[in-house]
């Protein structure tokens, strides 16, 4: 069933893989190779998201889009930080204009 507990499942899937054998699990083979690489593969998979919804099908849309989360849930995994704090600074903007939002961030 496909509600907010796939992405719970999908952290905990993704948790137990990250040590696993790197011939039997795509996580644990990409996670092996350290961040920079997965860092580099999201950074793949954002590029395809946008060629996607620019030039390709719905289909196509959906399918990068997956690959987009599933590559974002990895490097959150693999850098110890869980999906509960990324959805709870979104729960903290929830009710904020986006404008407002923008001014109250630390500038760079
Ligand atoms: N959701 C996914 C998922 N989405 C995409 N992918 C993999 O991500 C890769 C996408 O990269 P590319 O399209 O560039 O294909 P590629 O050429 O194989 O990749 P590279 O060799 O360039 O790294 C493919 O190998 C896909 O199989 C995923 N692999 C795993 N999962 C989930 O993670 C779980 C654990 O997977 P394992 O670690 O393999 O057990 C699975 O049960 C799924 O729920």
């Amino acid at each position: 069933m496909s509600s907010p507990d796939t992405l719970a499942r999908l952290e905990a899937t993704i948790a137990q893989r990250l040590s696993a054998d790197p011939d039997s699990s795509y996580v644990a083979r990409l996670n092996a190779k350290g961040p920079g690489k997965i860092a580099q593969k999201l950074g793949e998979e954002a590029t395809e998201t946008v060629i996607a919804a620019l030039t390709e099908s719905r289909e196509a849309l959906v399918g990068e889009a997956a690959d987009l989360i599933f590559h974002l849930m990895v490097l959150l995994a693999a850098k110890d930080v869980p999906l509960a704090d990324v959805m709870a600074e979104l729960d903290r903007r929830e009710g904020t204009s986006g404008i407002a939002e923008k001014a109250a961030r630390p500038k760079d």
